[in-house]
């Protein structure tokens, strides 16, 4: 319309034309200006919305490489822990039976010593033998004679008290260490061990098979080396032996 009129040669002469002309000009200047502007704000919000995309893209790429990383190293740390709590057992129960091995007792026995002599409290030591274990092998199998052992500390086991400690000392010896209890309060405690083990009902080859055991009981003497405990139980049990087995002695 502007165009028309401007271009109309009968509007030469009009005064206005030129200044008309001119803000025309000003006019298409201003919108291609604008053009320009929004086709630079519509790339550039491309650009950012791309770089968003990329961005999100990337961070939710890592989220999930964490999240793998965290799982791997939750299930690294559970597998440690149980590996932990598997040498832990290992070094301190008895493969067979699972009840506390010679380490375990030898570990304790330091530990209660030096207590019972710092407190000045009775501390008292019980060795056990199985009676002819070497028949129970000999005449049932060595499977038999494992089974026999396995039957016998889960007696020992369920017959102490819960501050007592019991292991196995060895081949068919076991120990109890009884903290607080003077050889005759421990007599009582055996006197039940040993009933639990004669009564143990086992049968192999269609026969059952006796067994039983014999107890050394030694209370500690103040200031006495641990050692010196131990062979006098060891010496008791061995009467409790010729005195006939299935008993306990205490020792002097
Ligand atoms: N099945 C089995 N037998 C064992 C194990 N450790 C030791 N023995 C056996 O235990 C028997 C111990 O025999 P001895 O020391 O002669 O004593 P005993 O036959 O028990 O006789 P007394 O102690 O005098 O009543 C041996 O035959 C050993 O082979 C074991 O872990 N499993």
């Amino acid at each position: 319309m502007i165009e028309t009129l401007l271009a109309d040669p009968e509007n030469e002469g009009n005064a206005l034309r030129h200044p008309l002309a001119e803000l025309y000009e000003e006019y298409r200047s201003l919108l291609y200006q604008i053009d320009r502007i929004t086709r630079i704000s519509d790339r550039y919000q491309n650009v950012s919305r791309e770089e968003k995309d990329a961005l999100a893209g990337r961070y939710n790429k890592q989220l999930r490489q964490l999240e793998k990383i965290a799982r791997i190293s939750d299930r690294y740390q559970s597998m440690m822990r149980d590996l932990n709590e598997a040498l832990k057992d290992a070094s301190t129960k008895d493969a067979l039976t699972g009840i506390g091995n010679r380490r375990m007792l030898m570990e304790s026995l330091k530990a209660e010593t030096a207590r019972a002599e710092r407190l000045e409290r009775p501390l008292t030591i019980v060795l056990i033998d199985v009676d002819r274990f070497k028949s129970v092998n000999d005449l049932y199998g060595h499977e038999a004679g494992d089974k026999v052992l396995v039957r016998i500390a889960n007696a020992i086991r369920s017959g102490v008290r819960d501050y007592d400690l019991c292991g196995r000392w060895g081949g068919e010896e076991f120990m109890v260490i009884m903290p607080e209890v003077p050889a005759d309060e421990g007599a009582v405690v055996v006197e039940r061990m040993r009933e639990a083990i004669a009564g143990i009902d086992m049968v192999a080859d269609d026969k059952s098979v006796q067994i039983s055991a014999s107890f050394g009981i030694a209370e500690r003497r103040p200031g006495e080396r641990i050692s010196d405990t131990i062979n006098r139980a060891d010496a008791a049990l061995f009467d409790a032996k010729r005195n006939g087995r299935n008993r306990y002695e205490i020792a002097a």
